[in-house]
C-alpha cells in the first residue's frame, strides 16, 4: 500500500446531486489538513459535543464574518486515516435544495478550500491507497448506473471484483515473465525450460482476455445504453410505439399524417437494458417548412442512432416509400423492420395477412400492445443485448482498449514463440501485456492517464 500522498490543499464540493428541487438532504465534503479548523470555523454545536472522530455533530452552520446561519445542520467528521480520502474529511450534511447548499459551500471556500475537480476525491483515495483504479472506475459507474444490471455489475466492480480478474491474469503473466528472464541472464545456470508450458500458460491467458474484451461490449450496452430511432413514414404508428413501449401518454398521436414534428426522447429500460427511444416526424416529400424541418431532424436521428426500427404500417402493405427510407439506414447501424398495425382494426377484414415481399421481422400492433415483447426481444438481441445475464465483471471502453492490447501483445509473444526466437524477444512481447493490465489496475499508470480517467467523474466524487 502506498504512502498518503499528503496533499497540501483542502479541497470542497457538494457531494449530493445536484439538480432543482430534488432532494431534502445535500452534503458538503471537505477533505484535506484544513478540513477540521475549517469545520471549527463555520460550525457551531450547541451543548458540550465534543469532536470526535466518526460521530455525528448537531448544530449550525454560521457564517463567521457577520454571524448569519445559514442552515441546520449535521455535521461528520472522519478523521484521517479512517475516511474515504484517508485524509482529514469534514462533511456538512445540511438541507437540501440548490441556493441554500451552494451558500455554504461559498463559506467553506472562502474559509480556505478550493473547488475539487472532478473526481478529485476520488482521486485522492486511489492515490492514498484506499482504491485501486478498478473500484475507483466502479464508483463512477455506479453513480451513472441507468438500469438495476448496469448498477449490479458497477458494486461487482467496487467488491474488486475486476480487480482481481486483471490482477490474476497480470500475475500469471509476471511468473512467465520471470522464468524466461531468468533464462535471458543465466541460461546456463538454470534448468531448461519448457517451451511448451509457457506458451500454453499464454494461450490461456489471451483467451481469458479474449473473453473479457467480447462481454465488455454488453458492459457497455448496459452502462451506456442504446439509441434507437423509431423511423418510419407518417402515421405507420411510431408515436404509438413509443407510448406503448414507455407505457405512458409521452407523445401526440392522432390519425392525422404529419402530427410529430419534432424529434421526442423517452428514457426508459427494456429488460433490463436501458433505451434511449426517438420518436422522429415521419418522413415524406412535403412543402410545408416546420415538417421539412422536423424530417431533416428525423434523418439525421437515422443516422446518429445504435439501431434503428423502421416501422411501417401492415394494412397499407411495405411501399416502395418504405423501401427508400430502408435505404437511408448507414451500414453498421442495427436495422429491425417491423410491421405496425396487425390488429387490422382498420380493415373490414381483420388480421392482417403477411404481404407479398413484405420484409418484417417482427410483426405487431401498437393498439392492442399483440407482438410487443417479440418487438423488444427482437431488438435486445439485434443489438447484442440479448444474454446479458451471464454477465459478472464487464471492462469499460479504457479497461476493454488496454485488454485488448494486451491479448494482441500476446499473440507476438506466442508468434516469437512458434518461430523459435530466442527467450528476449518473447520477453518484449509479454512485458508490454503486463504493463496494459498494470494500467487497468492502477499498478502502472501514468499521472496524465490517471488525470484523463479522474475527470470524467463528477464533480463532488
Ligand atoms: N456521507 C457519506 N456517505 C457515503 C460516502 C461518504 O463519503 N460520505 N461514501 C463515499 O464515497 C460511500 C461510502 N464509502 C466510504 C468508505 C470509507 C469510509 C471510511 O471512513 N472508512 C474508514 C472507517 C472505517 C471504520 O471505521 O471501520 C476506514 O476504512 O478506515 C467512509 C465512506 C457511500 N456513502
Ligand atoms: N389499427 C391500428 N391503428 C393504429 C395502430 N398504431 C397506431 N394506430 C393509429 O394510426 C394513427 C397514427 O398513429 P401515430 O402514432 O400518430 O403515427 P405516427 O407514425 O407517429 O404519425 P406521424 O407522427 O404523423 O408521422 C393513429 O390514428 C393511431 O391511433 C395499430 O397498431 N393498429
Ligand atoms: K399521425
Ligand atoms: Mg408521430
Amino acid at each position: 500500500m502506498p504512502d498518503p500522498a499528503g496533499f497540501a490543499d483542502t479541497i470542497a464540493a457538494v457531494a449530493t446531486a445536484v439538480a432543482p428541487g430534488e432532494g431534502s438532504v445535500a452534503i458538503v465534503r471537505i477533505s484535506g489538513p484544513e478540513a477540521e479548523p475549517i469545520g471549527h470555523q463555520l460550525f457551531v454545536a450547541p451543548g458540550s459535543q465534543s469532536w470526535d472522530s466518526h460521530r455525528v455533530l448537531y448544530g449550525h452552520v454560521v457564517d463567521p464574518a457577520s454571524g448569519e446561519r445559514l442552515d441546520e445542520a449535521l455535521l461528520l467528521l472522519m478523521r484521517a486515516p479512517r475516511s474515504f480520502t484517508r485524509e482529514d474529511v469534514v462533511e456538512l450534511h445540511c438541507h437540501g435544495g440548490l441556493v441554500a447548499v451552494q451558500r455554504v459551500l461559498e463559506l467553506v471556500l472562502a474559509a480556505g478550500a478550493r473547488r475539487a475537480l472532478p473526481g478529485e476525491f476520488s482521486q485522492r483515495a486511489f492515490l492514498n491507497g484506499r482504491l485501486d483504479l478498478t473500484r475507483a472506475e466502479a464508483i463512477s459507474e455506479m453513480i451513472t448506473a441507468r438500469s438495476r444490471r448496469a448498477a449490479q455489475l458497477a458494486m461487482a466492480g467496487l467488491d474488486g471484483g475486476l480487480q482481481l480478474r486483471i490482477g490474476a491474469l497480470r500475475e500469471r503473466l509476471l511468473d512467465q515473465l520471470a522464468e524466461l528472464e531468468a533464462r535471458v541472464d543465466f541460461e546456463e545456470d538454470l534448468p531448461p525450460l519448457d517451451g511448451a508450458a509457457v506458451t500454453a500458460e499464454l494461450e490461456a491467458v489471451r483467451l481469458e482476455l479474449e473473453q473479457l474484451v467480447a462481454e465488455a461490449r454488453q458492459g457497455e450496452l448496459l452502462r451506456r445504453g442504446l439509441r434507437v430511432a423509431i423511423v418510419g413514414r407518417p402515421n405507420v404508428g411510431k408515436s404509438s410505439l413509443l407510448n406503448l413501449l414507455s407505457l405512458r401518454e409521452r407523445a401526440i398521436v392522432t390519425d392525422l399524417p404529419g402530427t410529430t414534428r419534432d424529434l421526442l426522447e423517452s428514457e426508459l429500460v427494456l429488460d433490463g437494458v436501458p433505451l434511449t427511444l426517438l420518436d422522429t416526424a415521419g418522413i415524406r416529400p412535403t412543402s410545408d417548412r416546420v415538417e421539412q424541418l422536423g424530417i431533416e431532424r428525423s434523418r439525421q436521428a437515422l443516422a446518429a442512432a445504435d439501431a434503428v426500427l423502421l416501422l411501417f404500417d401492415l394494412e397499407a402493405g411495405w411501399s416502395l416509400e418504405d423501401q427508400a427510407l430502408r435505404e437511408l439506414v448507414p451500414e453498421g447501424v442495427v436495422l429491425l423492420v417491423a410491421g405496425n398495425k396487425a390488429d387490422g382494426a382498420g380493415l373490414p377484414v381483420g388480421l392482417v395477412p403477411p404481404g407479398d415481399g413484405e420484409p418484417a421481422d417482427v410483426r405487431f400492433s401498437a393498439l392492442t400492445g399483440a407482438g410487443r415483447d417479440e418487438l423488444v426481444a427482437e431488438l435486445l438481441r439485434r443489438c447484442g443485448a440479448g444474454c446479458l445475464e451471464g454477465v459478472q465483471v464487464a471492462l469499460n471502453a479504457r479497461q476493454r482498449d488496454l485488454a485488448a492490447a494486451a491479448a494482441l501483445s500476446l499473440g507476438a509473444a506466442l508468434e516469437a514463440a512458434a518461430q523459435q526466437l530466442p527467450w528476449d524477444f518473447w520477453t518484449i512481447d509479454l512485458r508490454a501485456a503486463v504493463r496494459a493490465l498494470g494500467e487497468i489496475t492502477g499498478e502502472a499508470v501514468s499521472e496524465a492517464v490517471l488525470d484523463r480517467v479522474f475527470s470524467r467523474f463528477c464533480i463532488g466524487k
